[in-house]
Order: structure tokens, then C-alpha cells, then sequence
């Protein structure tokens, strides 16, 4: 395919070249992506337009909400709602699903989303994004109940995320490998500016948050020392250190040249099995990752199995360069024996 075309004609090409997706949900990508757009928008203007700081009130996960949350999910709620692509949504900011409402055309995906991703960075002027999955509702089920959207991560027919840094860039995957479009402010339209992403099998970049590390279980604490050593230990290298904090830029500096991110379990709340959420976080980053051809990981299954259990679960997350993936879960299985 030639560089330089817009995210509708790749998607057009996706649906009618290829058959790898069906127009409703080639729609619905558009209207996710126009959405992004116009939080990208916001987010330019930052305290220009007043939508810096808290919001006065918690979400659901009992998380501070910044203005900029609420107004994301204001923004992809009311892009979306009336398309007629989808039955329901979910998002990180919303305690339970946002069914379309009876006046609107009802459609057949569900869409899930993280409407701003990196919220401490907000107010900073750092690197933040959206991230999205798309699920389809399950046939024959009446109605939409949270249940329909219990699904694993390999059952998405769409995964995505748009990163509101110095350029705005959006990754998406429809199951065909990981293309990036860049938004061109003049034109108003994403363009294509690279195909088929590849994440290098090696690495000597992490990402851990380091001050968690008297926290941590023993396999990624023998991880992290290893890596620390150095040209004279184990591994033979030096390692680099990076930690943006927002996700989405991570995940897009993984998919730009490489590296590994870690979120894993530890011990401050040793119930929660992680702090990142399975259905909007782990599961869309750790499709686009498998995609680039990295893998992803809780620290012993493949993330993309795991049967949630609740929309706002969370879960462990190791995810990027597949050689260090693979080796911080064989520590974790090692350390089970
Ligand atoms: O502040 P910590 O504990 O390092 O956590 C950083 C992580 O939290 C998150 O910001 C969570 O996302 P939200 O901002 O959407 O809640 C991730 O993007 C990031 O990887
Ligand atoms: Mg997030
Ligand atoms: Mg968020």
C-alpha cells in the first residue's frame, strides 16, 4: 500500500481489498479516530480553554478524575452513540456500560475505552493518549448486559490507541499487524505513516515504575537486578531506564524501537492482581504488541486468554520485546516450582 494515505482510505482498502473488516466497523473506526481528534484539540489548548486541572469528583476505581477524563468520555461518548455501529460502551470513567439510547439506530460492537490514558500527566504538559478495544456482542444475546462484554482480549475485532504528544499519532490494529497515522493539523485528517510496525526481539530499555521496587515479588525484582548489573552481570549489557508514566507513550516508544513495560503485582495491595485494567488498558496494547510481534504477558499466561471476570478488573502487565517478555515469565513459572 502507498504511504501517504489517509486512516479512511486504509480502512476502505481494509474492508473492500482485503475483506478483513466489515463496513460497520470500518464506521465505527472513523468515528473513534474523529473523536480523537477532537480531544487532541483540547488537549492543545490546555489551560487557553480551562480544561486543566481536577474535576472536584472520583470514578469508579476511586481514582481523582481530572477535567480532561470527563471531557474525553463526554467526547467519545456523544461521537459514538449515534453512528449506528454499536450496542454498548465501557470506559475507565464510567462505574457501569453506557448503553446506546432506544432513539438512536442500534449496532452490533461494543466499544471500550480509556478516554485519557497518563491523567498525572495531564496538568504537565507530558505525553498522554486514548486508548480503545472493539468487541463484537454476542450473537443471539438479547439486549446488552455487562456479561456480553466479558470477553478475552483475543476476541477483539479492533484495537487502538492515539497519543496526544508532540505530534498526535494514532496505532491501530484490525488483526493484520500495527499501521500508524499521523495527524495532520493543516488537512484535518490522519495519514498513514507507517505499515506494518515491528518491535525488535531484543532490547536494553525497561520501563518499571523503580520506586515500587521494596513492593515487588522476587521473579521481577530478579528481573529488574539483572538488568541493573549490567555489562558484569548475567545478561552481559548495559541497560536503559525510561518511565513516562502514561501508558500510551510506553507502549508507543515500544512499538517505536523496541523495550519492555512492566506493571506487575506487588504488595501495597497485595487483592488487586495489578493497577492497570484489563479490558481498555492490557488487553488493546497487548493485541497491538503481539501484532508488532512482541508478547504480553500477566507474568505467567498470555494476556489476551485471560476470561475477565469484571468490567474494571485489572491485572499484571509485561508486555513488548518478545526475548524479555519471555524471560520475565520463566522467572515468575521458576519461581512457582
Ligand atoms: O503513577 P504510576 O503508579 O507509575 O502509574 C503509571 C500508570 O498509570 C496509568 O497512568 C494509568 O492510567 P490512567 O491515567 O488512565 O488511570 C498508566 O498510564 C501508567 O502506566
Ligand atoms: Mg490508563
Ligand atoms: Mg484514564
Amino acid at each position: 500500500m502507498p504511504t501517504k494515505i489517509s486512516l479512511t482510505r486504509y480502512l476502505v482498502e481494509q474492508q473492500r481489498v482485503d475483506g478483513r473488516i466489515p463496513g460497520d466497523l470500518r464506521l465505527l473506526l472513523e468515528v473513534v479516530a474523529r473523536a480523537c481528534k477532537g480531544i487532541s484539540h483540547a488537549v492543545t489548548k490546555g489551560a487557553l480553554a480551562g480544561v486543566l486541572g481536577t474535576a472536584g469528583s472520583e470514578n469508579v476505581q476511586g481514582e481523582v478524575q481530572k477535567k480532561l477524563d470527563i471531557i474525553a468520555n463526554e467526547v467519545l461518548i456523544e461521537a459514538n452513540e449515534w453512528g449506528g455501529h454499536l450496542a454498548a460502551m465501557a470506559s475507565e470513567e464510567m462505574d457501569s456500560i453506557y448503553l446506546v439510547p432506544n432513539r438512536y439506530p442500534q449496532g452490533e460492537y461494543l466499544l471500550l475505552f480509556d478516554p485519557l490514558d497518563g491523567s498525572s500527566n495531564i496538568d504537565v504538559n507530558v505525553s498522554i493518549g486514548t486508548i480503545f478495544s472493539v468487541l463484537k456482542k454476542p450473537e443471539g444475546s438479547p439486549g446488552v448486559s455487562e456479561q456480553d462484554f466479558l470477553q478475552a482480549g483475543a476476541k477483539q475485532v479492533a484495537a487502538g490507541y492515539c497519543i496526544y504528544g508532540p505530534q498526535t499519532t494514532l496505532a491501530l490494529t484490525v488483526g493484520d499487524g500495527v499501521a500508524v497515522f499521523t495527524l495532520d493539523a493543516d488537512q484535518g485528517s490522519f495519514v498513514l505513516t507507517q505499515e506494518q510496525v515491528r518491535i525488535p526481539e531484543d532490547t536494553k530499555e525497561f520501563a518499571i515504575n523503580m520506586s515500587n521496587m521494596r513492593h515487588w515479588d522476587a521473579p521481577v525484582k530478579r528481573y529488574v537486578d539483572e538488568c541493573l548489573a549490567g555489562r558484569d552481570g548475567p545478561r552481559g549489557k548495559d541497560f536503559n531506564m525510561r518511565w513516562v508514566a502514561s501508558m500510551v507513550a510506553d507502549v508507543h516508544r515500544i512499538l517505536t524501537r523496541g523495550g519492555i513495560f512492566l506493571y506487575p503485582w506487588d504488595k501495597r495491595e497485595p487483592d488487586k492482581p495489578g493497577k492497570l485494567r484489563l479490558m481498555y488498558e492490557a488487553n488493546p496494547m497487548s493485541w497491538l504488541v503481539e501484532q508488532a510481534g512482541g508478547a504480553a504477558t500477566n507474568g505467567r499466561e498470555r494476556i489476551l486468554d485471560l476470561k475477565p471476570g469484571k468490567l474494571h478488573e485489572r491485572v499484571a502487565v509485561v508486555l513488548g520485546s518478545r526475548n524479555e517478555v519471555e524471560r520475565v515469565t520463566r522467572y515468575h513459572l521458576e519461581a512457582r516450582k
